[in-house]
């Protein structure tokens, strides 16, 4: 029970991170009557434009956190972004914050080695072999140790940027340097990985609810330079599979703790499933559930963390979601093509409405439905195709 936004009896959430999906889960937190409140990094980030209010913070200063967080005095603080200085969340949730899905959930997944030394060492799951290094000479030393190709990855980043493929050893040098550009965070810690030669990769939503577990149909997706261009749902797969991924992702997920919505990544391969990552937040790759289920990520996100009961989910029809990502830069461009990629039947658009594009920064997605998720794939890629993002270069 809750007074309506802005008033003394109002529900607060406040959501760390902006972005395209955080826009999603402040829209669904609006529709139960939450009063909710954006923070990211710059102006006009897509949640701020739905929100009652918003800040401009580098959510990496501890202390600039805490102190918004303390004036604001949120009763949901939900994290949207890995970025975030988690440790402040600890110190938050131990004055008594509610941190979504829990502080220590948010800490561990902020960087790669806590959650993969907790999934493979500590809860012994399958994973892909991995080493961490400091040092190019660290580096060099762990891709001979794996072997080429192997994969390495900043331990602080997402959507794949600072992540190489190393293919010969000579190529290590080339990936350190990739690394310390792309990292979120400064820190040169790195991660390397064996190189996993998957049959497919799957994001296995998963939702934790006072009702229990509850997993969506998995979700089949295709990356590119490790970030998501394509993403279907229902992913064909074994029914042996099926059972070895939830029970994976219930691992993980009862270990983390918590409610709300996960996205476990998985790779599928001749020799079993393989544990990837996982987010304590909505995925990137689950934005197709916005034509597919009935409650979408974003809305069982919202549910669940509120502490309301989640019985099961829907899947209504098949369907996919594609990507479109800016070549250019600057804040003068518009997205072209809309009328074409919506004259495709059943097929919808979300631009996300960011205010300034650089090259691979995601844009818009399309999303279709079909009676065949193959249908849907072609539909969504075909739409996704048809929108362009037009720079007007002498503006800039
Ligand atoms: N060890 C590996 N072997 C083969 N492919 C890999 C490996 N690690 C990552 N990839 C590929 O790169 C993609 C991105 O990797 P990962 O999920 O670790 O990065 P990320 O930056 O956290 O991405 P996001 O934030 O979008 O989840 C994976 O989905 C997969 O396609
Ligand atoms: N894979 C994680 C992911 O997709 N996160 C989504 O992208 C935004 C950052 O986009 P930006 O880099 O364009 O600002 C985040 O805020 C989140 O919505
Ligand atoms: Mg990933």
């Amino acid at each position: 029970m809750w007074g309506a936004p802005l008033t003394a009896r109002s529900k607060k959430l406040l959501l760390l991170g902006s972005g395209e999906l955080g826009k999603e889960v402040i829209i669904e937190a609006q529709r139960l009557g939450v009063e909710t409140v954006a923070v990211d990094r710059y102006e006009a980030a897509p949640a701020m434009g739905v929100a009652h209010r918003s800040y401009v913070l580098d959510m990496l200063d501890a202390e600039a956190l805490k102190q918004l967080i303390r004036a604001e005095k949120p009763d949901l603080i939900v994290p949207e972004i890995e970025a975030i200085a988690t440790g402040a969340l600890v110190e938050l949730e131990e004055e008594g914050f509610h941190v979504v899905p829990t502080a220590r959930a948010a800490r561990l997944t902020m960087d790669r080695e806590g959650i993969r030394r907790l999934a493979a060492e500590e809860l012994g799951l399958p994973t892909a072999a991995y080493r961490f290094a400091d040092s190019l000479d660290e580096l060099r030393q762990a891709v001979l140790e794996l072997g080429t190709p192997c994969v390495i990855k900043p331990i602080m980043s997402s959507s794949g940027k600072g992540q190489s493929v190393c293919r010969t050893p000579e190529d290590a040098e080339g990936c350190w340097n990739t690394a310390l550009e792309g990292a979120r965070a400064k820190g040169t810690r790195v991660i390397v990985e064996a190189f996993v030669t998957f049959e497919s990769e799957i994001t296995l939503l998963t939702v934790r609810s006072v009702s229990g577990t509850v997993f969506c149909p998995p979700i089949g997706h295709i990356q590119q330079d490790g970030d998501y261009v394509e993403s279907w749902q229902p992913h064909q797969m074994s029914g042996a599979q099926l059972e070895e991924a939830e029970a994976i992702a219930r691992k993980v997920t009862d270990q983390l703790g918590g409610y709300g919505i996960f996205g476990v990544e998985l790779f599928l391969t001749a020799d079993g499933v393989l544990f990837s990552e996982v987010s304590p937040r909505p995925h990137d790759t689950g934005m197709v559930t916005m034509i597919t289920q009935d409650l979408s990520e974003f809305a069982l996100h919202v549910r669940a963390i509120l502490g309301f009961p989640l019985e099961a989910v829907r899947l209504l029809t098949p369907g996919a979601s594609a990507t479109l990502k800016s070549d250019g830069a600057g804040q003068a461009f518009a997205v072209t093509g809309i009328e074409e990629a919506l004259a495709l039947p059943r097929t919808q658009v979300r631009i996300f409405g960011k205010p300034e594009i650089r090259p691979g920064r995601r844009v818009a997605v399309t999303l279709s439905s079909a009676e065949d998720v193959e249908i849907a794939r072609m539909t969504a890629k075909q739409a996704a195709s048809k929108l362009q993002v037009e720079v007007y270069k002498d503006e800039q």
